[in-house]
């Protein structure tokens, strides 16, 4: 079958794998053309005694089934051994499925150290030794994807588990960090919490419930989650009964305990009275970062110092007309029929260019005096930023009108000698309160540097990414026109620096210059046409850095580079030769190719 999902050339270790989810993890993989490593000790489901039966048993059954399997016998804890056989008989290892466990329940009063050591030492030590013994591997590959097995025990807690309980949890904490250190390798590293009928549940879940939690219900979920084609890293999956879905952690708004930087502790009787919003969940969000978590203290804290430099807000409405006019500022045509559902409000597929919502929040986000009271000396006026980068990414549907309110806030600050940077951060909400776009700008204030500041990012500034080291896949070129940003301004980036001659030599340009965002919008509909059919709906995300100015009525050269779903791209002006948009890629949710 042409798109069936294959593991050819895939080596899988499943840890328990001689019987229950492990089982079905085992045969799945081996059915698909992985390699597989059916480890199992062969123990009873309290951790006793060892044989070789169970893993044997599932071996003969994906041999009888014409799949390539090899079994394990040791415990997890030995992680080393456990990838030796993998490398041994197949030389690699590109997936684990740590799925071994037992079950020790006590309540707490009678849990003994003997039952705390012996089930955190499979799970949770287990996941552990495996998971770096393949590391090496995984790294020098290049490729790997790890499952964690957490539980709702451990999420949600559940009597008499307790020992159980606090190592399942400790398995989100460890595939949070290995993800984190994995994404540079392309290593994943995910988490499923199962529901499931097997030698550990029985007994303990009702029986019509227990007849419906079929393990190979599930496998087709976590198996996917080892597939290349699975973007997903530290993400926890609940699955259960041929249902499944992401589940979050959120964090509160929270609210602050003092009044300024001067007050040094808090009363207890504060605390008591600030409780109702310590505890207020209805403006609960999800973090994606530790980054974020620390950059919204740092926020905090310069609130507190500068008496209260509050988070802002904006509404930003918009119909087909905004669309049009902002169209034809990035130079969609009517002379190519294929831009026409971007100007004509009646044309049936009619929509936005993505990269229109890069508007919401933006003129508050970057106006000088918000970057001003980000930096310690305020050296921030509209003749010294320039747009430094961006990042867009669509989370939902995109309408053609509508009223979206932004939420943004600085996020980050950080002193590269030459000048400051300072990134803020937006999301963009519709009406019904469904979050529709992010975008981060980092805003470059020439000459305000060598304030004492950090140079690097904190976690959760989108970073630029270098370009394949090859020659491009494609190149597309526009024209831009003598009047582009006069036209761009009407989008509503009114900054004199793009029309104002006297203005621009104030802010040290020879003449005044193209919106970054100008340059952003021509290059990304050159992304669309190349390889998503000018489909708007296919486009995920954005992110550019723009490198140098670029003057109205250069032709922007955008040369391509394709790897799987990611489009790198650099924009540079035909007539200098200078690259203007660097470190940049569309990240698209499919593609479809240019024949
Ligand atoms: C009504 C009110 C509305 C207000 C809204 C305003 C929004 C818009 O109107 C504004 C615009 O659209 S401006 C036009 C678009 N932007 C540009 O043309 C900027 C082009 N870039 C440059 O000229 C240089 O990169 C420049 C000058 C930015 C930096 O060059 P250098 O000083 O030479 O820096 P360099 O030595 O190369 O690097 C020093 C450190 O800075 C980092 N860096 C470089 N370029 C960056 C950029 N563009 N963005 C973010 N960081 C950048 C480098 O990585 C380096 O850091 P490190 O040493 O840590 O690597």
């Amino acid at each position: 079958m042409a798109d069936q999902l294959r593991f050819d050339g895939r080596v899988a270790i499943v840890t328990g794998a001689g019987a229950g989810l492990g089982r079905e993890y085992a045969m799945l993989l081996a059915s698909r053309g992985a390699k597989v490593v059916v480890n199992d000790l062969g123990g009873t489901h309290s951790g006793e005694g060892a044989s070789t039966r169970a893993a044997d048993v599932v071996v003969n059954e994906i041999k009888a089934n014409g799949g390539e399997a090899v079994a394990d016998y040791n415990s997890v804890v030995d992680g080393d051994k456990v990838v030796d056989t993998a490398i041994k008989a197949y030389g690699r290892v590109d997936i684990i499925i740590n799925n071994a466990g037992i079950l020790r329940d006590r309540s707490i009063a009678k849990i003994s150290e003997q039952d705390w050591n012996l089930v955190h030492d499979v799970h949770l030590k287990g996941s552990f030794k495996v998971t770096q013994a393949a590391w090496p591997y995984m790294k020098k590959q290049n490729y790997g994807r790890i499952i964690m097995t957490s539980s709702n025990s451990g999420m949600y807690g559940n009597f008499g588990q307790a020992n159980y309980s606090a190592a399942k949890m400790g398995l989100v904490g460890l595939a949070n960090t290995v993800a984190i250190e994995g994404a540079k390798n392309n290593i994943h590293c995910n988490v499923i919490l199962p529901t499931a009928a097997s030698r550990m549940t029985e007994g303990i879940l009702p029986d019509m419930l227990f007849n419906e939690l079929k393990p190979k219900l599930i496998a087709p979920v976590v198996v996917y989650m080892c597939h290349e084609s699975c973007d997903e890293n530290g993400t926890y999956i609940e699955s259960a009964a041929g249902w499944a879905t992401k589940v979050h952690s959120v964090r509160g708004k929270g609210t602050v305990l003092r009044t300024s930087i001067e007050q040094d502790s808090i009363s207890l009787e504060a605390v008591q009275k600030a409780w109702g919003k310590v505890t207020d969940m209805s403006e609960a969000k999800h973090l994606n970062a530790i980054g974020e978590a620390s950059g919204y203290l740092l926020e905090v804290l310069e609130k507190l110092k500068e008496g209260g430099l509050s988070d802002f807000e904006d509404v930003f409405k918009f119909g087909s007309k905004d669309l049009i006019v902002y169209a034809l500022g990035v130079g969609a045509t009517t002379k190519n029929s294929n831009d026409l559902k971007f100007l004509y409000e009646n044309d049936p597929d009619f929509t936005a260019i993505p990269t229109f919502f890069v508007m919401p929040g933006l003129m508050l986000s970057m106006t000088s005096s918000l970057v001003a009271t980000a930096l310690p000396e305020g050296k921030a006026n509209l003749t010294n930023i320039l747009h430094g980068e961006q990042y867009l990414e669509i989370c939902d549907d995109i309408p053609t009108n509508g009223k979206l309110t932004t939420t943004g806030k600085v996020f980050d600050v950080m002193d590269k000698g030459s000048g400051a940077v300072v990134v803020t951060n937006c999301d963009s909400y519709d009406e019904n309160g469904r979050l529709l776009v992010k975008n981060q700008s980092s805003i470059f204030v020439v000459g305000a540097g060598k304030f004492g500041g950090k140079k690097n990012p904190i976690q959760g500034v989108v970073p630029v990414v270098a370009a394949p080291n090859r020659a491009p896949d494609s190149f597309i070129q526009y024209k831009t026109n003598e009047d582009q940003a006069a036209l761009y301004r009407m989008s509503g980036d009114l900054n004199p620096l793009h029309i104002d001659p006297n203005f621009a030599a104030i802010s040290g340009f020879k003449v005044p210059i193209l919106h970054g965002l100008c340059s952003l919008g021509f290059s990304v509909r050159a992304v669309l046409a190349q390889y998503a059919n000018n489909n708007s709906a296919l486009f995920k995300a954005v992110k550019a850095r723009f490198a140098a100015p670029v003057v109205p009525g250069q032709t922007l050269k955008v040369d391509m580079w394709k790897e799987g779903k990611r489009i790198h791209f650099r924009t540079s002006v035909v007539e200098t030769g200078k690259d203007v948009i660097t470190g940049a890629y569309v990240d698209l949710k499919d593609t479809s190719a240019k024949l």
